[in-house]
């Protein structure tokens, strides 16, 4: 689990100060996906670099399973910071040592005995699924599979929580959605709590059970994502489900209904034709499976009048299905 009260940080550089965090408050609860989605500039790295106390904050505190970082002298510090695990974009592999050398790499302060080291490392690979790539040499492996050992390498020493560094931004499509799919797995199968910053929509609905919105050093939003869809105002949800602009014929009224839970597996264009004897035409929009919730938007046009469509709109709202202006 991972605490974060009135986070801040500051630096001073060539003259001027600049707030690149300004008093964040963040719960991760055990076991949770918990991504900060943000432009260049917002404060994310900065963010993930003060729960690790890579980067000291100005103000606030830090607490990772119940060990107050923040309260932490160096010494202490560096054998806590075992209980993070981090994972970043540009993998920061070693170059001159294999795949086992690089995962074995935290492991060399420990303690540990060579041979207790060389299991530890053969686990690791395996449960990243690289298994066989022991003794290949970074250059010799692909972005996805460096970002494979980078994660194995953050998990060695068997920490509850990881950090991610927009761990999937220098990697393509295909490759982003296969390191996804592992840090869901191993979110899923040793209960591992992470946070993730990130500037993809895409990272968000497709691994994260909470997100906050990150500008100018604050969260603008945060809260689950089956949550947050269900706020009118959410510009994750509008983020996450775009509805391009489409033009309504003469007399219809248009809305955005944006589902989540139950109601994204309810027929509910069905019930207003049923009910209302209405034909509802879909104009764009999608429903998909995200990391804990079924969710989407749609962009409807129904036909007759703001008054007309009222009752049905009214419907739909009494069965959960959030429903707004269009465009709004
Ligand atoms: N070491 C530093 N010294 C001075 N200013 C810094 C330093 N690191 C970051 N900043 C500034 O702090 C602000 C937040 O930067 P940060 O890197 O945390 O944002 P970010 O959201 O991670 O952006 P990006 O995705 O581009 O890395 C920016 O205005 C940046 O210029």
């Amino acid at each position: 689990m991972i605490r974060i009260e009135g986070l801040r940080k500051t630096y001073h550089s060539r003259g001027r100060d600049v707030v690149a965090v300004d008093g964040v408050d963040l719960t991760v609860p055990q076991g949770e996906i918990f991504g900060v989605l943000g432009q260049s500039g917002a404060g994310k790295s900065t963010l993930l670099r003060c729960v690790n106390l890579l980067e000291r904050p100005d103000a606030g505190t830090v607490v990772v399973d119940g060990v107050d970082l923040t309260a932490l002298r160096e010494k202490q510090l560096r054998a806590a910071r075992r209980r993070v695990g981090m994972v970043h974009q540009h993998f920061a592999l070693l170059a001159s040592r294999t795949a086992a050398g690089n995962v074995a790499f935290p492991l060399e302060v420990t303690g540990m005995s060579r041979a207790d080291r060389a299991r530890r490392v053969a686990e690791l690979l395996d449960l990243v699924g690289l298994g066989d790539r022991a003794s290949a040499y970074p250059a010799q492996l692909s972005g996805g599979q460096k970002q494979r050992v980078g994660i194995a390498r953050a998990l060695a020493a068997g920490p509850q929580v990881l950090l991610s560094d927009e761990a999937t931004s220098a990697l393509d499509p295909e490759t982003t959605r296969s390191i996804l799919d592992l840090l869901l797995d191993l979110n899923r199968r040793l209960g591992l709590t992470i946070l993730l910053i990130t500037h993809e929509m895409d990272v968000v609905k497709r691994v994260c059970h909470s997100a906050a919105v990150m500008r100018d050093g604050r969260f603008v939003e945060s809260g689950q994502v089956a949550e947050l869809l269900r706020r009118p105002d959410s510009e994750l949800a509008r983020g996450l489900f775009p509805l391009p602009p489409a033009e309504p014929r003469p007399g219809e009224t248009v809305v955005d209904v944006t589902l989540s839970g139950d109601t994204a597996d309810e027929p509910i264009l069905a019930g207003l034709a049923r009910r209302f004897d209405l034909d509802v035409r879909i104009l764009n929009g999608a429903v998909e499976t995200l990391a804990a919730t079924r969710a989407g938007r749609l962009r409807l046009a129904l036909p007759g009048s703001a008054a007309e469509t009222a009752p049905a709109l009214a419907h739909l709202r009494e069965r959960g299905v959030l429903v707004t202006e269009a465009g709004r």
